[in-house]
């Protein structure tokens, strides 16, 4: 069987955690070994940087390098070995996050980022292809009601402590992303948690990943 690779986005409080256990046992109902990790993170190496790029100050494009040097050393070392064996892997954001955050958040330069990716990417699961996820599925909810969500939630790190305006260039950074591709499959995270299940459930039948 061949690998699965899905991944979650959407901005903070949007509700992607919220599905992650459902979809794993979903699809270890369907006979699936499941890995399920995260961005930035994933292996030692990547899970360090990850705590400097949500603690430590930076410049955008400190940021950009480390959360690409963080994916390169996930990628080589959990997702294109789990790809090859057949596994699925969920992963709780990728590099679309980079283009949303780094690119819509801090205003960075996309064209920068799309070398980075490149670089990053390009042959590291399958010769001559860009690595990409099969399905993203894209959380969309306005900036307003994910912060409404979080307020209180948990104690903000040095993205959800951004202002409102922040997030809304996230959201537009992830709704450009999202018309680039067709492997975005759009959630209205706007909706009751039942409902929003419902939806990745319709996605992942329509695109034949589950029977
Ligand atoms: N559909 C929903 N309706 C209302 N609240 C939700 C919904 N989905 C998640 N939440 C709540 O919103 C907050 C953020 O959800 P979470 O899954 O942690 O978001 P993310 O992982 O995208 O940052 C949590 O407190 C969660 O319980
Ligand atoms: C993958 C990635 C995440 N991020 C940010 C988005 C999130 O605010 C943060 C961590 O993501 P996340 O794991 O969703 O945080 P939490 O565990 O608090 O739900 O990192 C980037 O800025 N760029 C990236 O490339």
């Amino acid at each position: 069987m061949s690998g699965l690779f899905l991944s979650l986005e959407g901005i903070d409080g949007a509700g992607k955690s919220s599905h992650i256990d459902a979809l794993e046992a979903l699809f270890r109902a369907h006979g699936r070994q499941v890995v399920r990790t995260r961005e930035p993170g994933g292996t030692p190496l990547a899970e360090t940087l990850r705590s400097l790029v949500l603690d430590q100050p930076m410049d955008p494009l400190t940021e950009s390098l480390l959360v690409f040097a963080a994916r390169r050393d996930h990628v080589v070392q959990v997702i294109a070995p789990a790809l090859a064996r057949g596994d699925v892997v969920l992963c709780d954001r990728f590099t679309d996050a980079t283009f949303a955050y780094q690119g819509g958040g801090r205003g960075f330069d996309l064209d920068v980022l799309a070398t980075l990716e490149r670089w990053v990417q390009w042959g590291a699961a399958e010769a001559e292809v860009l690595l990409q996820p099969a399905i993203t599925l894209w959380f969309d909810l306005p900036a307003e009601v994910a912060a409404e969500r979080l307020a209180g939630a948990r104690v903000p790190d040095r993205f959800e402590s951004q202002p409102l305006e922040f997030f809304r260039r996230v959201a537009a950074g992830y709704a450009a992303r999202a018309a680039q591709s067709d492997r975005f499959a759009r959630i209205d995270a706007g909706q009751s948690r039942d409902q929003v299940w419902q939806q990745v459930l319709i996605a992942l039948h329509q695109r034949k990943l589950i029977a």
